[in-house]
């Protein structure tokens, strides 16, 4: 069993952790290349230091061609469009956010496609494919002029296409990095199509509701090529292009696919009407909103959710129930020091406002296949799918250990307790433990050992690294420990 989740988004780990639309280029009127592959348009003047944060001109050597995607797409692209790469997200570094385990919500995880440029595979117990040694190589070239090479690649992506432009959030936050981390963390993790595959897929289908179409990917990736080649000169040459563009399709085409099959069966995004909005401390608050069509997920998972007042800057919030009855979705957020989203959940949205969210995803969810017992770890707001978890081995009423451990900065934060005691004393296979006095993870290894157990951690980056580092010190295996943090998860493929 993997644990992880997406993140994107995104992951994304949640709150303010935000998803940007991947952004892909396109343009779908430009003469197709030969025999249909997207050939680049002639490149224009580069963007200027000024324009884009970068200097320089724009490579002068075309990028290899970049294999059109669409197949498998419920409209496919006609041939004379031009393929594009996914977008970034602010996400699950989201995946970049991208991830294993259980495909979310039940669906398939897509295949990387026979008929797509597959990435020169690594030689059995040789270590990494010579496509991922090039690619690694670019990588370690441009880590310390990573934020150059962001922006050069906003820039190209802008200027070449500005009709994307629009896909994106008006204020191009800290967060817009996040698509081009994401390509990037993808990449650098070819030699894993498995863990690549759920990460991907779930990125594909969360980019739909930034309108993200096949045909944008090749834009976006031809400006990421376009990127690393100027940031990349000292290593670049026509190889590393070929591994580059061999990658970028193999993502790509993994994206659009999961985003063909889902657009088969849901929206692109759901609204959703504020019914209430409860205070628990003058920084957090249960957000209930009611969905406008059905929206089935899984307890353990999150989504992505945009508010009126910042439109397309998406934030991730875990479902604080399991699915209900009467179809209301919950939610925990705190207000944040420049969490734009936070805050205006927290302090603005009330009853009657509608706001817009994701598909489910993540993995993190309750394997019904065994009997283990689960042990839960819950930072600060962490606590809402450790809630969600517990409500759902209620609902499948087998009785099942379940250990709770909840960590706080201080009694307020612990917001949730009361409900958690509740469900402690209506359910006898429940135990829970609050702590705001010592780290989480040292009543957990004093309670231990936990042999036959599942388990799952919920709530900062930091405490989800160290709770999973500890759980792994005190016998756990790193199989049986779920979380939602996606570059973890791309990491685990390792
Ligand atoms: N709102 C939601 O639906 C969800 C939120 N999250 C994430 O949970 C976090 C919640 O933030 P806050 O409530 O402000 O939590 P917080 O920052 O106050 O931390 C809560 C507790 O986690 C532990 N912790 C924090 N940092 C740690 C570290 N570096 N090492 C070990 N333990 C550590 C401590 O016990 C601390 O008291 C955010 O990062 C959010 O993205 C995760 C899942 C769902």
């Amino acid at each position: 069993m993997d644990a992880l989740t997406t993140n994107p988004a995104d992951s994304e780990s949640h709150n303010e952790s935000a998803n940007a639309p991947m952004n892909v280029s396109a343009n779908a009127s430009e003469p197709a290349g030969g025999g249909g592959w997207f050939t680049p348009r002639p490149r224009q003047s580069p963007p200027s230091e000024r324009e884009g944060g970068a200097a320089g001109g724009v490579p002068s050597r075309p990028v290899s061609p970049i294999r059109p995607v669409g197949r498998g797409s419920a409209r496919p692209v006609p041939p004379s469009a031009r393929p594009g790469p996914p977008t970034a997200q602010p996400a699950p570094p989201s995946a970049p956010a991208a991830q294993p385990a259980p495909p979310a919500a039940g669906r398939p995880a897509a295949a990387l496609p026979p008929e797509v440029p597959q990435p020169r595979p690594p030689e059995a117990g040789a270590g990494p494919s010579p496509d991922a040694i090039l690619i690694r190589r670019t990588m370690a070239e441009v880590a310390p002029v990573a934020d150059k090479t962001t922006s050069y690649f906003y820039a190209l992506l802008f200027i070449q296409h500005p009709e994307l432009r629009e896909l994106f959030p008006a204020a191009m936050d800290a967060q817009r990095d996040r698509l081009v981390k994401a390509l990037l963390t993808a990449a650098e993790h070819i030699d894993n199509p498995k863990v690549l595959s759920e990460y991907l897929a779930n990125l594909g289908r969360g980019h739909r509701k930034y309108g993200t179409r096949p045909e944008h990917y090749p834009a976006v990736g031809e400006c990421l090529i376009g990127a690393l080649t100027r940031y990349a000169a000292a290593v670049w040459d026509a190889e590393t292009e070929a591994a580059w563009v061999r990658a970028y399709t193999a993502i790509s085409q993994i994206m659009i696919d999961a985003a063909a099959a889902d657009e088969r069966h849901a929206p692109p995004w759901w609204r959703a009407e504020v019914v209430s909005h409860e205070l628990r401390t003058p920084d957090i608050a249960v957000v209930t909103v009611r969905p406008d069509q059905p929206y089935p997920f899984l307890a353990g998972q999150y989504t992505a959710m945009e508010t009126p007042w910042w439109p397309r800057v998406w934030r991730h919030y875990s479902f604080a129930s399991s699915p209900r009855s009467d179809g209301l979705l919950s939610f925990h957020v705190k207000a944040v020091p420049a969490g734009w989203v936070s805050t205006a959940l927290v302090r603005r949205a009330r009853p009657g406002d509608v706001i817009r969210l994701g598909p489910p995803a993540g993995s993190m969810t309750v394997d019904h296949s065994t009997d283990n017992g689960l042990l839960c770890l819950g930072g600060g707001t962490g606590i809402a799918p450790i809630k969600a978890l517990v409500e759902d081995v209620a609902q499948h009423g087998r009785k099942r250990a379940v250990e709770v451990f909840y960590g706080a900065r201080s009694d307020r934060d612990l917001y949730d307790l009361d409900t958690m005691l509740r469900l402690q004393k209506e359910h006898s296979w429940l135990s829970v433990r609050a702590v705001v006095d010592e780290p989480l993870t040292d009543l957990v290894r004093k309670c231990g050992p936990w042999p036959e157990y599942d388990a799952y951690v919920s709530g900062p980056p930091g405490m989800i690294r160290s709770g999973v580092e500890s759980l792994v010190g005190i016998g756990v295996p790193s199989q049986r420990i779920r979380h939602d943090l996606v570059e973890e998860l791309v990491a685990s493929g390792d």
